[in-house]
This record gives C-alpha cells, sequence and structure tokens, in this order.
C-alpha cells in the first residue's frame, strides 16, 4: 500500500482522482489539499463519497499539509500556480505527478513564449518526465516529477506518433482540428462557460494559438530528435527521411484549432496528414497495429471511425482513420475522455508504472454508456 495525497483536490481533475484512487487496492489516501475548503469535510462538498472510505475525510489547508508522509503527490493546480507548490514539495520524499502545463517543456523559454510568463524554477525542469505512458515508459518508471500531458496533446500524439516516422508522411501537413467537452475547461466559475452560453452551441477558439498546439510539435520533434528512443513502440519498420528536412528548423509543424462543444467529457481529435507517395489503408493500419498492439488503453479500429460515447468514463483512447486515395491524405480521428487517459486516468496509470503496480489497476472501467 501507498499513501497519496492530492493538491487542488475540490477541481475537477482532482474529483476524478478521488474517484479512481478511493477505489485502487493499493491506495491508501492520505490528504486532500484544498485552497477554497480547507476544514470542510468532503462529502458536503462532493456528496457522492458519502458512505465511501472518504466518508469522514476533510480537506486540510497546504500550511498543514506533511509532505513527509506521503509516498507520492498529485498536483492538479492551475500552471502558473503549480510551479511554486511542486517547488516547495520536490526533495521532501514523495513523488511528484503534475498534472498541471508547468513542467512539460525541457525548454523553459519555449514554455515561457507559449504561457506568457516567467518560469521561476527553470532547474525543476529538468528533473522533469514527460507523463505520455505510451512514449516513455522506462523514464517514467524512475522518474520523482512526471508532468503530466495536456488533454488535447495526449489524443493528437497517440494519433500522429506511430506515422510520425513513416517516410511517406509529409511532417509539415499536419492540421488537427480538436473538440473537447466542457470539463476540459475546470470549474472555476467564468462567463463563457456557463450552461446558456456552452448548451446548444459550438464555437472554435485560439486557432494556430493555443498551447496545446505548441506542447504537440514540441513532443513530436523532441521523439524526432531521438529524446524517446528507449521505447521502440513507434519505431516501426519505417524510418524517417532525413535527408528532406531542413536542419535548423523544427522537423514537424502543426495547426491546432480546438473547439469547445456542448458535452460535459471527452475530446475528439480530427487530424489532417498529407502523404508524399501513394500508400494503402493495409499498411496504414499495419504501422498502427505494430505501434498499440501491446498497449492495453490503445485501441485500434481497422474498420470503424470512434466515437466519445464508447471512451467517456474509461482510460481508454480509440483510433481510427481513412487513407483518402483520391487526395492521398490519411484523415485519423482519435478519442479519449479528458479527464481520464487526459488527465486523472492518465496520471494514475503512471502512478501504476512507478509503484511497479499492474499498469490497469484502478483503470478497468469501460465506458460510462449510454
Ligand atoms: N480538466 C481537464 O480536462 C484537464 C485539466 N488539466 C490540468 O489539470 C490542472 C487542474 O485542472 P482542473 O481540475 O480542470 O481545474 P479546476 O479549475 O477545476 O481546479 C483547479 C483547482 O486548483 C485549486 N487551486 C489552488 N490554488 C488555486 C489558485 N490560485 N487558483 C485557482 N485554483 C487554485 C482549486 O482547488 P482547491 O480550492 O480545492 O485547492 C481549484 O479547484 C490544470 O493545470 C489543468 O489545466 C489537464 C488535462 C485535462
Ligand atoms: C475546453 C477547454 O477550455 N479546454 C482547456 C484545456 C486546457 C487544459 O486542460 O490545460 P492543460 O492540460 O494544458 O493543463 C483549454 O483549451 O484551455
Amino acid at each position: 500500500m501507498i499513501n497519496v495525497s492530492i493538491i487542488g483536490a475540490t477541481g475537477y481533475v482532482g474529483v476524478e482522482l478521488m474517484r479512481l484512487l478511493h477505489e485502487h487496492p493499493e491506495v491508501e489516501i492520505k490528504d486532500l489539499v484544498s485552497k477554497s475548503s480547507a476544514g470542510q469535510l468532503l462529502i458536503d462538498i462532493y456528496p457522492q463519497f458519502r458512505g465511501s472510505k472518504l466518508n469522514d475525510q476533510k480537506l486540510i489547508a497546504l500550511k498543514d499539509f506533511k509532505a513527509e508522509a506521503s509516498d507520492l503527490i498529485f498536483t492538479a493546480l492551475p500552471h502558473g500556480v503549480s510551479q511554486d507548490i511542486v517547488a516547495e514539495l520536490y526533495g521532501k520524499g514523495p513523488k511528484i505527478i503534475d498534472l498541471s502545463g508547468d513542467f512539460r517543456y525541457q525548454d523553459v523559454d519555449i514554455y515561457e513564449e507559449w504561457y506568457g510568463f516567467e518560469h521561476r524554477h527553470p532547474e525543476l525542469v529538468k528533473e522533469a518526465v514527460y507523463g505520455l505512458v505510451e512514449l516513455n515508459r522506462s523514464k517514467i518508471k524512475n522518474a520523482n516529477l512526471v508532468a503530466n500531458p495536456g488533454c488535447y496533446v495526449t489524443a493528437s500524439l497517440l494519433a500522429l506518433l506511430p506515422l510520425i516516422n513513416f517516410k511517406k508522411a509529409d511532417p509539415y501537413s499536419i492540421i488537427i482540428d480538436a473538440k473537447s467537452g466542457v470539463s476540459g475547461a475546470g470549474r472555476s466559475l467564468k462567463e463563457n462557460l456557463l450552461f446558456t452560453e456552452t448548451h446548444n452551441s459550438m464555437k472554435a477558439y485560439s486557432p494556430g494559438v493555443h498551447r496545446h498546439g505548441s506542447e504537440i510539435e514540441y513532443i513530436l520533434n523532441q521523439y524526432l530528435k531521438g529524446s524517446y528512443t528507449e521505447n521502440k513502440i513507434y519505431d516501426s519498420k519505417v524510418t524517417v527521411d532525413s535527408s528532406n528536412l531542413e536542419k535548423e528548423k523544427n522537423r514537424v509543424e502543426v495547426l491546432f484549432t480546438p473547439h469547445l462543444v456542448p458535452i460535459k467529457r471527452g475530446i475528439l481529435a480530427t487530424i489532417y496528414l498529407d502523404l508524399k507517395e501513394a500508400s494503402s489503408a493495409a499498411e496504414i493500419l499495419e504501422i498502427y497495429q505494430q505501434a498499440y498492439n501491446q498497449e492495453e488503453f490503445v485501441q485500434v479500429l481497422a474498420d470503424k471511425l470512434p466515437e466519445i460515447k464508447n471512451i467517456a468514463g474509461s482510460n481508454f483512447a480509440q483510433i481510427g482513420f481513412k487513407y483518402d486515395q483520391r487526395t492521398n491524405k490519411i484523415i485519423i480521428v482519435s478519442v479519449i475522455d479528458n479527464m481520464l487517459k487526459g488527465a486523472a486516468g492518465q496520471a494514475v496509470q503512471n502512478m501504476n508504472l512507478i509503484f511497479g503496480f499492474a499498469e490497469n489497476i484502478g483503470l478497468k472501467s469501460t465506458a460510462l454508456f449510454p
């Protein structure tokens, strides 16, 4: 058994972590740290935990939190806020899995450019291991600080990584059109997230300038530069044709536009990728199957396109595609639950890896359907 604490406990990711962890057979929930609700009973804020192991659990303030008593801390805080709290806790003993964007870039300059403020703990950035399990499993196992990936980023990278090494793919052609449920924006009060503003409507936002576009591009380029070579799952028999790539430039560019859709949870990313020469659906399917046939949480659909209703409430990602012979493009569709594979589920998968538990413990639920 390990002792696990959550900081930022009453946010959407915090409550999803509690839901997964209070049933996890290897976990004892130690402290739930909250800025807004310290001193209150958890069940007064989230009555769904009535009658559970957390029935009598009180939320506590950060000043009363003894980090040393935990083996692992999840920080589920807004970016910018998280980095200072992680810096305060790092080195006190527990491993840390940070759900924010603060430690996802090894290059502080890129973080500062996209997040618009200074990183106050650049020394810690070097300690952080990017927490996309399917990409970085061996490094995560020994990490003291894991940077859990962004939700749109997880859906996009799982779809793109197997194809990015495909010598027929044009890495400058990637267009990602992604849709997210409203829980992706968190629980804080914002006028544009009110029911009346979001229900029965859809909108695009931040086209080309959303920070997750930069995270997708950054990780794909890091991958092509060899940062993740210890993990072979994406190195299929095809290899990148580096002769066509400009050395000084990023090898991959993506155009990313997110959309807000009137559902509570789930992300669907539709991704367009040009090919430089003709391929076939069978060749592309083989690449995906090679990448994911050992992966429990990534399911490749051979002859269907995935839908959010089939993964919402679960830690599964589903990927389908169509090879369009006429235009020589691949259209890939990738779905995840933003709160699970996109956040809390992935974080628990990381925890399982670090502590040597089976990767799927606490994560076996199928989708909530209907
Ligand atoms: N929602 C999603 O689908 C995903 C979210 N993430 C990331 O995970 C982190 C948590 O997200 P989410 O739970 O959705 O966000 P919420 O806004 O729902 O929760 C964040 C929580 O952080 C705590 N907090 C502590 N200090 C502050 C502060 N100064 N300002 C605001 N909140 C503070 C609050 O909880 P308390 O008062 O209890 O301390 C708050 O509820 C974020 O970095 C987010 O970007 C990543 C992937 C997906
Ligand atoms: C629908 C919605 O608003 N989604 C959020 C997702 C951001 C998020 O969760 O941010 P990190 O994963 O980088 O921490 C947004 O677009 O800002």
